[in-house]
């Protein structure tokens, strides 16, 4: 099925009724796309990487998106929505723009709003369709996450990617447990480690983790394994990596404590602030030191050291 995507250009105080206004036709789904929004997001996350252009978009105005389906009741919604909006009478008008959509390009719709991101001082998460050079001696991590979790944007993978640029030593041994995309995994291999597993319970993440670890020329350091936590996993590892979310975290301490050597590092992340405090007594309680943390927003990151 085609798509018909409306894109309403819009004053900054009309936006929430705009979005509103679609909702109530049930079309399934609002983007607003602000630009003083992403200006104040680049500068307050990335300000070295963007240098913070004075124009993000080719239009000053925020946009509120939405889709309708190219049916036979398509042109009566239309003109629904366009009588709603008149009704509304903001002043100044908001300008209305359409286009057709088919439905294989939805796939790949999502692929413009991925741009590289430096984390820590080496590591560059590169998304694979992006021409980019980098600094010299920048390890670039080049991902294409098709459905799996990962392209080093969410702050969870970025606190571990700072993390790992901290401990992964040259052929240290570590496990990436919920590897998503690989993303960490290819990361680890990129500091050097000289053995990584990579385990996720879900097929397509292994997929995709498998397609990222060939991308990166990382296939004879990085080993994927589809299994529960480290379930399948045998013997140790100097360094564990995991951003799951707190519970499945609290589960997979005491296997990961005892996989791990001491004085191995265990990094945890995915921790919302509320869970971080019982995430660490999990650690504590079973023989991970925590040594240090990194706060992010909501999300917490612990690094513990077996003892
Ligand atoms: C938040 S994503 C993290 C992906 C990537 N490691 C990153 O940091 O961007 C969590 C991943 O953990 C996987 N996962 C969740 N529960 C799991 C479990 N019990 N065992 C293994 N993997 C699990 C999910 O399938 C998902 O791919």
């Amino acid at each position: 099925m085609d798509w018909l995507e409306i894109t309403v250009y819009t004053s900054p105080g009309t936006v929430e009724a705009v979005a509103e206004l679609f909702e109530e036709m049930e079309t399934g789904g609002v983007i607003i796309e602000d630009p003083a929004v992403i200006l104040r997001y680049a500068a307050e996350t990335h300000p070295d990487e963007w240098g913070v252009p004075g124009k993000v978009s080719e239009h000053d105005w925020p946009l509120v998106k939405s889709y309708f389906p190219v049916n036979q009741g398509l042109n009566r919604r239309l003109s629904n929505f366009h009588r709603a909006l008149e009704l509304l009478a903001f002043n100044p008008v908001p300008r209305v723009s359409t286009r057709r959509i088919a439905d294989e390009d939805w796939a790949n719709a999502w692929r413009a709003y991925y741009k590289p991101v430096r984390a820590g001082q080496r590591l560059v998460v590169k998304p694979s369709w992006v021409e980019w050079s980098g600094k010299e001696g920048d390890l670039v991590i080049e991902m294409d996450p098709g459905m799996a979790f990962g392209c080093g944007t969410h702050t969870t993978t970025l606190l571990c990617l700072r993390l790992l640029e901290m401990h992964v030593h040259s052929g240290a041994t570590v496990y990436d447990v919920g590897t998503g995309s690989g993303i960490l995994a290819v990361a680890a291999a990129k500091l050097g480690a000289g053995r990584v597993t990579a385990t996720d319970l879900d097929e397509t993440a292994c997929q995709v983790a498998l397609e990222n670890v060939a991308r990166n020329q990382a296939a004879r350091i990085v080993r994927v394994v589809q299994g529960n936590l480290l379930d399948l996993v045998k013997g140790q590892a100097d360094l564990i990596v995991s951003n799951i979310i707190a519970d499945v975290i609290i589960n997979l301490i005491p296997d990961a404590s005892r996989a791990l050597v001491p004085g191995g590092i265990f990094i945890a992340s995915g921790i919302i602030r509320d869970r971080a405090e019982e995430v660490r007594a999990a650690m504590e309680a079973y023989g991970l030191a925590v040594r240090d943390q990194l706060c992010e927003g909501h999300w917490v990151a612990f690094v513990g050291e077996k003892y």
